[in-house]
């Protein structure tokens, strides 16, 4: 039995630049792992079959899984005999947008390159894992990364300043094909991107609050106006800066004052089923 960590991430920022031919967006989004984490196992069977095992009750357990879709793409093009089953527990918020799914079908392609010896480095699985979907190349890298293209191209930033993120999911599911279907790329108010990187490049913390910025958090805000409400509390309660994650409906809020984190940690649980008090790790999967 062979174990991966599937980490979740956050967007700093999220840009898009406009809408392609294939019916996708060309963004321009950094992104950063945090420590909650799916945790993934991985069995080898003799039978050729892929068994998704998960507890969650709105995770698919077939084909329509990440993780399945990865291991089936690798099997097919190695010519891999060996089944596997997959047991995922889930801790990543499910439809969040901090890319539960493909955290997932990440951690299983650096598992399943381990146990059945490909030999690939993390550049070639995350080429397969963008055919699985846009967020998947990242998750296989982790870390922290300015993502382009559909999000599949990668170049690697140093981690960011040192602080405590609490994360926030409203009791709603977010499908990131509405959300992007609702965008008007004409009229988007772009993040600071450029101010993103250097605060990433000096480590200025008071410049990463302020250079926060997602195309499609006021796209959810106006379908799912709780978001409003919850990014509000959390400004309330003292966070320094507080932005939606993704597609969202996870909103998360930077703290640099350890006092704090249990106030807004409080102080949204009475509201808020699923809240988490997290770090941005900086940790990335180098595999070579
Ligand atoms: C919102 C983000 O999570 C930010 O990291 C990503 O941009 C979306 O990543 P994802 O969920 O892995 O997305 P995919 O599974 O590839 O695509 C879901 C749907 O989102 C839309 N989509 C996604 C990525 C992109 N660059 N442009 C798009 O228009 C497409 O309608 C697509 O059918
Ligand atoms: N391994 C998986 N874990 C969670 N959901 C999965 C998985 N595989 C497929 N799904 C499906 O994908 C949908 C979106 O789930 P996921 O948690 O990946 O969303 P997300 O966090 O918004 O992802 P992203 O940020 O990449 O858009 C779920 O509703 C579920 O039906």
């Amino acid at each position: 039995m062979l174990y991966e960590k599937a980490p979740a991430k956050i967007n700093l920022t999220l840009d898009v630049l406009h809408k392609r031919e294939d019916g996708f967006h060309e963004v321009e989004m950094i992104m950063t792992t945090v420590d909650l984490a799916d945790r993934v196992w991985l069995r080898p069977t003799t039978d050729g079959k892929i068994i998704i095992k998960v507890s969650e009750r709105f995770v698919p357990n077939d084909r329509k899984n990440l993780a399945y879709q990865a291991a089936d793409m690798l099997r097919r093009m190695y010519s891999i005999r060996d089944g596997v089953e997959i047991t995922l527990d889930k801790r990543i918020p499910v439809a969040a947008g901090l890319a539960g799914g493909s955290s997932d079908a990440a951690a299983t392609l650096r598992g399943l390159n381990r146990l059945w010896e490909l030999g690939l480095s993390a550049e070639k699985l995350a080429a397969i894992g963008a055919k699985i979907g846009s967020d998947v190349s990242f998750c296989v890298h982790g870390g922290t990364a300015l993502a382009t293209g559909r999000g599949e191209k990668i170049e690697h930033l140093p981690a960011p300043p040192n602080c405590w993120v609490i994360l926030a999911k409203p009791a709603i599911s977010v499908s990131t094909a509405d959300i992007y279907r609702n965008l008007d790329v004409a009229n988007v108010q772009h993040p600071n991107t450029a101010g993103m990187l250097e605060a990433l490049e000096t480590g200025d913390y008071e410049k990463m609050c302020a250079s926060l910025g997602n195309v499609l958090e006021p796209i959810t805000m106006n379908i799912h106006p709780q978001v409003i409400d919850l990014k509000e509390k959390m400004e309330r309660f003292g966070a320094d800066a507080v932005l939606m994650s993704g597609s969202g409906p996870t909103v998360f809020g930077f703290v640099r004052q350890e006092a704090r984190v249990s106030r807004i940690y409080n102080g949204l649980k009475g509201f808020c089923k699923e809240v988490h008090a997290v770090r941005m790790t900086g940790e990335r999967f180098l595999l070579d």
